[in-house]
């Protein structure tokens, strides 16, 4: 079953921001991964899931009952991105009320069994030592952790955590990841959306990249990554690094390949004296050497070339950069 399906899903502020058209799949048990730069309309997204914005147009379904039912929300835990907990409350007494909020009973919130489970999440989040202590008192990170247990709280089925380990030092991070694995194996879904990018690429299974309010990939991360899926965003694989680039290179590169086979060429970084980084997509080797003999032709020094690492951060910025314009050759 997907937990979560949506076909051309659509929430705008007034007609601007927000995410347009978003037509994506989580399947059920896997870590799943939402990327994308500061603006492209994850959080639109996410508080649409939440039932925190009612969607301007679309369908979609969340553990298989229609967004925006109270049903569809029963069995799922939220991290909201930011929030603040009453300073004067303790942990227990947070969780108490999200027991409350999630549809216990005040007098079901009291009983051992709910206090055994309240003790149970704290210590899963490692917060059991300051069960006692007022969150006013807290760090960030001790306030995120908290923010972790009030999702997990209840048993949820699927789990949306809006930028998870943001506030947490690395020792945290670590256990938080560690934690999210032991939920995976659990069978509970994690939808993750989060800048951190080692986190997406050591935990995720699947992955989409938003990008100003539109959806531009989704699908495996290994098969986004590798540029194999369906939708991989005609990824870039191979990088040269360049000396003497000038601003009239682009246009002396157009003219010298005439009829050469055409490929994907894309200018990554450029410094004021000339260094730059290049990136294409190549077939084979052969079309990879004739773009370094290209160069060379054109006057440019080659320091480098080879296959782009297939890192995560490669294939963001690509993605990013996808958008923001290359030059066919
Ligand atoms: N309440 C709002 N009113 C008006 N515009 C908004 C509102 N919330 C978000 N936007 C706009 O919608 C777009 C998407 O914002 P959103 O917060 O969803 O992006 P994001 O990908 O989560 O960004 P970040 O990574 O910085 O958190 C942005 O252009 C933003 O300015």
């Amino acid at each position: 079953m997907m937990m979560i399906d949506t076909e051309e899903l659509t929430k705008t502020y007034n007609g601007r921001g927000g995410c347009r058209g978003i037509t994506l799949q989580v399947p059920e048990g896997c870590i799943f991964g939402l990327l994308g730069p500061n603006g492209a309309g994850k959080s639109t997204f996410v508080k649409m899931l939440a039932g925190l914005h009612r969607p301007d147009s679309g369908r979609a379904t969340m553990l298989g009952r229609p967004l925006g039912r109270a049903e569809a929300r029963q069995e799922l835990g939220y991290l909201p991105e930011l929030f603040r907990y009453q300073d004067w409350l303790t942990p227990a007494e947070v969780l108490r009320f999200h027991g409350q909020l999630g549809g216990l009973r005040p007098q079901e919130t009291r009983a051992s069994a709910f206090r055994s489970r309240v003790r149970d999440t704290l210590e899963l989040v490692g917060l059991s030592e300051a069960a006692d202590r007022r969150v006013g008192g807290f760090s960030k990170g001790m306030q995120q952790r908290l923010g972790l247990a009030a999702a997990l709280l209840l048993d949820p089925k699927l789990v949306i955590l809006d930028e998870p380990a943001s506030a947490l030092d690395p020792i945290g991070r670590y256990e938080i990841r560690s934690l999210l694995k032991q939920l995976r194996g659990r069978g509970v879904t994690i939808f993750l959306n989060t800048h951190l990018l080692e986190d997406v690429e050591e935990l995720c299974d699947e992955a989409a990249f938003l990008y100003d309010g539109e959806l531009l990939a989704s699908g495996p991360l290994q098969e986004l990554l590798s540029g194999t899926g369906d939708n991989a965003g005609g990824s870039a694989n191979w990088r040269f690094r360049l000396g003497g680039w000038l601003p009239e290179t682009w246009e002396e590169l157009s003219s010298a390949v005439g009829g050469a086979p055409p490929s994907l060429l894309r200018l990554v970084e450029a410094d004021k004296s000339g260094n730059t980084l290049l990136t294409a997509r190549v077939t084979d080797r052969e079309q990879a050497g004739y773009l370094c003999s290209l160069f060379i032709r054109t006057g440019l020094t080659l320091y480098e070339s080879g296959p782009e690492p297939n890192s995560l951060e490669a294939w963001f910025l690509r993605m990013a950069r996808s958008r923001q314009g290359g030059v066919p050759l």
